[in-house]
C-alpha cells in the first residue's frame, strides 16, 4: 500500500517558539488517521505545513510522494481541506459559496452538494454571515468532501457540531474510507476519533508521544465496575477473579477494575441479587498516555 502522507523530521519554529520538533510520521492509502493533542500541541502547524500554507524550518512533508512545497494544482485537487478556522465571505448564500468552491475544484455535480447538505441538515439558501458556528462548520465539511478527494485533511472537524450531526459526520468518514479515500483528522479528544480511526497519534509540545492502532488500544482497555449487592458484598468471590484488580469494598458496594472478558464476573454475579450495576467505559486517552509515556518521551518533550 502506498504512502499518502510522509513527514520526515518535520520542524517548525516560530521565532524562539517551537511549533513542531522533528516529526516523523506516515499515513497509508485508505487509512483513517486520528491526530490528537491538546491546545497548542502543533496539530494545525502540521496540517499547514502539509498543505504548504507555511514552510518548514527543517525536514519535509510529502503528499502522494511529492514534497508539499512542489505540489501543483493537479495534486492539490486530490485533497479536501477543512481548516480549523473555516471562514468565507459573509454576504454570499451557502449555495453560491459552494458553487464557487466547486468550480475551483474542477466542478462538482449539484446533486452531490444537495445530498451532502441534506444529510448534514444545512440550509443552502442561508446567508453565510447569518450562520451559527456549527452551521458554518457544515459548509466547511461539504466543501472538503464534495469532490470526493483522495485525501481528506480535516482540522478539528467536529468542533461546534451537535451530537447528531457528529454521528452523520462519522458516517461520512466511514463512507470515505469504504471508497478508498485517506483521512487525516485532528482532534482534542480520542473518543471523537476512535469510532472511525484505524490509527491514532498524539502530539504534545510539537513531538509525537504516542502512536498505535485503535484495535490494539481497545484490546488493552479496562472497565471500571461498581456493583451494589442486595445482601453482603461478595468480596472474596470478586478478589478471586483473575480479571479483577483495584477492588475496594464499601458496605454493600464493590468497586473494581475489570480487564479482558466480563464472562467470569457475570457468572459470579448471577449467583447474587444486585441492587445496582454500573460499568464505565474506559478512558482511552488516559490509557493511551499511560501505556506510551516512557521516560524517553517525557524527557524529549522537556528538552
Ligand atoms: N503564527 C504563529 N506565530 C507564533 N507562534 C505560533 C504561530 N502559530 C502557532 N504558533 C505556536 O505553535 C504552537 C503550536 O500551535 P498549533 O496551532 O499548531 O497547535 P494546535 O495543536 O493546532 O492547537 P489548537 O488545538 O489550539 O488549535 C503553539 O505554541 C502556538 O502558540
Amino acid at each position: 500500500m502506498s504512502e499518502v502522507i510522509r513527514l520526515e523530521k518535520l520542524t517548525k519554529t516560530y521565532g524562539r517558539r517551537r511549533g513542531l520538533a522533528g516529526l516523523d510520521l506516515t499515513v497509508a492509502e485508505g487509512e483513517v488517521f486520528g491526530y490528537l493533542g491538546p491546545n497548542g500541541a502543533g496539530k494545525s502547524t502540521t496540517i499547514r505545513l502539509l498543505l504548504d500554507l507555511i514552510r518548514p524550518t527543517d525536514g519535509r512533508a510529502l503528499l502522494f510522494g511529492t514534497d508539499s512545497r512542489r505540489a501543483e494544482a493537479r495534486l492539490r485537487r486530490r485533497i479536501g481541506y477543512l481548516p480549523g478556522d473555516f471562514t468565507v465571505a459573509p454576504r454570499q448564500r451557502v449555495e453560491q459559496c459552494l458553487a464557487h468552491l466547486a468550480a475551483l475544484r474542477g466542478g462538482v455535480p449539484r446533486a452531490r452538494i444537495d445530498a451532502l447538505a441534506a444529510r448534514l441538515d444545512l440550509d443552502l439558501g442561508a446567508r453565510v454571515g447569518a450562520l451559527s458556528k456549527g452551521n458554518r462548520q457544515k459548509v466547511g465539511l461539504v466543501q472538503a468532501l464534495m469532490h470526493r478527494p483522495d485525501l481528506l485533511i480535516l482540522d478539528e472537524p467536529t468542533s461546534g457540531l451537535d451530537p447528531l450531526v457528529q454521528q452523520t459526520f462519522l458516517d461520512l468518514i466511514r463512507e470515505a474510507k469504504l471508497a478508498g479515500q485517506t483521512v487525516f483528522m485532528s482532534s482534542h479528544v480520542l473518543t471523537e476519533v476512535e469510532a472511525v480511526a484505524d490509527r491514532v497519534g498524539m502530539i504534545r509540545e510539537g513531538r509525537l508521544v504516542a502512536l498505535d492502532t485503535v484495535a490494539r488500544l481497545r484490546g488493552r482497555a479496562a472497565h471500571d465496575v461498581e456493583i451494589t449487592f442486595v445482601g453482603p458484598a461478595d468480596q472474596a468471590g470478586l478478589a478471586a477473579l483473575p480479571e479483577v484488580s483495584d477492588l475496594v469494598v464499601d458496605g454493600r458496594t464493590a468497586r473494581l477494575r475489570l480487564s479482558g472478558s466480563p464472562d467470569t464476573l457475570i457468572r459470579l454475579l448471577a449467583g447474587h441479587r444486585l441492587a445496582r450495576l454500573r460499568v464505565t467505559e474506559p478512558d482511552l486517552e488516559h490509557l493511551f498516555l499511560a501505556h506510551y509515556r516512557t521516560d524517553d518521551t517525557v524527557e524529549a518533550s522537556r528538552a
